[in-house]
C-alpha cells in the first residue's frame, strides 16, 4: 500500500533563542507525532548530556570519517565545533511515513534547502537581541568567549530569517510550541491533497 512520506521539519534559529527548549517541550506531549533526530556532534558534553540522548558525541576524526563516507545529511563547523545530522535515520523514518524533526543551526538549515526543498523550514527568532544574549548568558553553560562568538554568529544568522517558511517568535514556549504545531498540522493538509482525490472520484476514476 502506498504510503505518504513524512514531513522533514526543520527548526532552526541563533543559539539561546530557546530551540532546544521549545523542542523538548514539544517531545514532552503524548499528541506530538514527530521523530526526532538526534544530532552528532563534536563538542564536550555538558554537564548532564547524555550520549544517544543528546547527541551522538564523536571525536573529530569519527565525525570527518562520516562526511567522508557521506553519512550526513548536512553539517556545520559552528562556533569551532562540527554538527551533523544523520542521513539514513533521517530517510528511513521519512520513507517510513513518520515526520522527522531537526534542530539544526542556520549554515545547516542551508544545507538542507539544497538537499531536501520540500522539507518546512521554521526560524526561531528572539523577542530581542538583548532578550536573546540574557537567555545565552542565563543559561550558563558557555564560557564568556563563546557567548561572545555565539551572539556574533547570531547577528549573521538572524538577517536570513526571510528565508525561512515561517518565523515564530519565542516569546513563550508554550505559545511557540503551540505555533509549531499548528504550521505542521496545515503543512499535512496541504500535503494529502485531498481535492485532488475528490476530484478523481467526482470524474470516476477512484
Ligand atoms: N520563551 C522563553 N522565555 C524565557 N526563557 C527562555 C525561553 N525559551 C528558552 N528560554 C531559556 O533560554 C535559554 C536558552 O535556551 P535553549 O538552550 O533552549 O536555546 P537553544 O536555542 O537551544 O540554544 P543552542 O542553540 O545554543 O543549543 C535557556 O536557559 C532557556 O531556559
Ligand atoms: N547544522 C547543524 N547544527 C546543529 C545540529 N545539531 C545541533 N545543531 C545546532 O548547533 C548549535 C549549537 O548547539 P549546542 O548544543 O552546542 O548549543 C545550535 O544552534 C544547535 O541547534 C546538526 O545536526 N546540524
Amino acid at each position: 500500500m502506498y504510503k505518504e512520506r513524512g514531513i522533514l521539519i526543520v527548526l532552526s534559529g541563533p543559539s539561546g533563542v530557546g530551540k532546544g527548549t521549545v523542542r523538548k517541550e514539544l517531545f514532552s506531549t503524548p499528541e506530538t507525532n514527530y521523530e526526532y533526530s538526534i544530532s552528532m556532534t563534536t563538542r564536550k558534553a555538558r554537564e548532564g548530556e547524555v550520549d544517544g540522548v543528546d547527541y551522538f558525541f564523536k571525536s573529530k576524526e569519527e565525525f570527518e570519517q562520516l562526511i567522508e563516507q557521506g553519512r550526513l545529511l548536512e553539517y556545520a563547523n559552528y562556533v569551532g565545533n562540527y554538527y551533523g545530522t544523520p542521513l539514513d535515520y533521517v530517510n528511513d523514518t521519512l520513507d517510513a511515513g513518520r515526520d522527522v524533526f531537526l534542530e539544526i543551526e542556520v549554515q545547516g538549515a542551508r544545507l538542507v534547502r539544497e538537499k531536501a526543498p520540500d522539507a518546512l523550514f521554521i526560524f526561531l527568532a528572539p523577542p530581542s537581541l538583548s532578550e536573546l544574549e540574557s537567555r545565552l548568558v542565563g543559561r550558563g553553560t558557555e564560557t564568556d568567549d563563546v557567548i561572545q562568538a555565539r551572539i556574533a554568529a547570531a547577528r549573521e544568522e538572524l538577517a536570513m530569517m526571510d528565508l525561512y517558511d515561517y518565523v515564530v517568535e519565542n516569546d513563550q514556549v508554550e505559545r511557540a510550541c503551540d505555533k509549531i504545531n499548528a504550521i505542521v498540522t496545515a503543512e499535512h493538509c496541504k500535503r494529502e491533497r485531498v481535492e485532488q482525490r475528490y476530484k478523481a472520484m467526482l470524474k470516476g476514476d477512484l
